[in-house]
């Protein structure tokens, strides 16, 4: 297949869907890559499912280039992307800069996400303008779980939808290669994807999107605490691994294993 770029995933739009997996190390990016998963987010998701959080809120920038650095030891053909977690977007546009940078220059990454719209367009014009790929993600952003006082859907009413449209748009024009868009309800989420020249790559905002992308725990049934409603389960692996290591304690405890 070769690498993936950020113009092949660009140029799918109205092609095909780009096909998207959360990965957090080694073992499950090379997975992936093989599989011919075509983006690997680094998501901060790693906090809820790796990491036992509550919420993304507890990630931090550390955790993150060491997650992403694993997943590019890998090698994956697939184009990696970095989470950048909670608050930094606010920071100056310097700190933004240095720190989205690291995760290309130290951990190795294709290219960055960050949660936000209209609001932090301009500090993505200036990634962009600096030679960083940006992901977008508009909706629902998890890491304003505390001010939003919980998850929900976002686009319901037509000025939420309006407000989408206006972040995808801002989003494009500063040179994002495609967004993430999170629990916006399908009928905005489709008109969002038609008012916008780059891929909307969609979680829990049904078929009419450019793409999909899934937290890998979640589809191979390894979350081990609650998993969203829109989650595919493709795999039981809490089943497989939990049978496999009681096999394992049963062969050892009656010396069947080593024979
Ligand atoms: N394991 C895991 N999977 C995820 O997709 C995920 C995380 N963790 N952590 C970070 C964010 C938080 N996400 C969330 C969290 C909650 C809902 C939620 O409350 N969903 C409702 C409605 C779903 C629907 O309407 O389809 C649900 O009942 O699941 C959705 C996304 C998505 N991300
Ligand atoms: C759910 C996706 C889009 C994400 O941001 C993550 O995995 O952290
Ligand atoms: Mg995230």
């Amino acid at each position: 297949m070769g690498k993936v770029s950020t113009r092949h995933i660009r140029q799918l739009k109205g092609k095909r869907p780009v096909v998207c997996v959360t990965a957090y190390d080694s073992i499950i990016a090379g997975l992936a890559s093989e599989a011919g998963i075509d983006l690997i987010l680094v998501g901060d998701s790693m906090g809820t499912t790796h990491l036992g959080f509550d919420t993304t809120v507890p990630v931090t920038v550390p955790m993150m280039l060491q997650a992403t650095a694993s997943v590019v030891r890998a090698k994956p053909d697939a184009l990696v992307v970095a989470d950048i977690p909670f608050a930094i977007i606010r920071r100056s546009p310097d700190f933004v800069l240095e720190t989205c940078a690291r995760f290309m220059q130290e951990a190795g990454a294709d290219a960055v996400k960050i949660e936000g719209g209209e609001d932090v367009a301009p500090t993505i014009a200036l990634l962009t303008a600096s030679g960083i790929p940006v992901l977008g993600h508009i909706g629902l952003l998890p890491q304003q779980v505390y001010q939003l006082g919980g998850y929900r859907k976002f686009g319901k009413t037509e000025a939420e939808k309006e407000q989408l449209i206006r972040d995808a748009q801002a989003l494009e024009k500063a040179g994002a290669f495609a967004m993430v868009g999170e629990m916006i309800a399908p009928e905005a989420a489709a008109a969002v994807s038609a008012a916008t020249g780059v891929p909307l790559i969609g979680i829990g905002c049904g078929v009419d999107c450019d793409g999909q992308v899934l937290v890998y725990t979640d589809l191979l049934g390894l979350t081990p605490g609650y998993v969203p409603a829109f989650a595919k389960q493709y795999a039981n692996l809490r089943e497989t691994v939990r049978n496999a290591f009681s096999t394992y304690a049963e062969e050892v405890r009656e010396r069947k294993f080593p024979s």
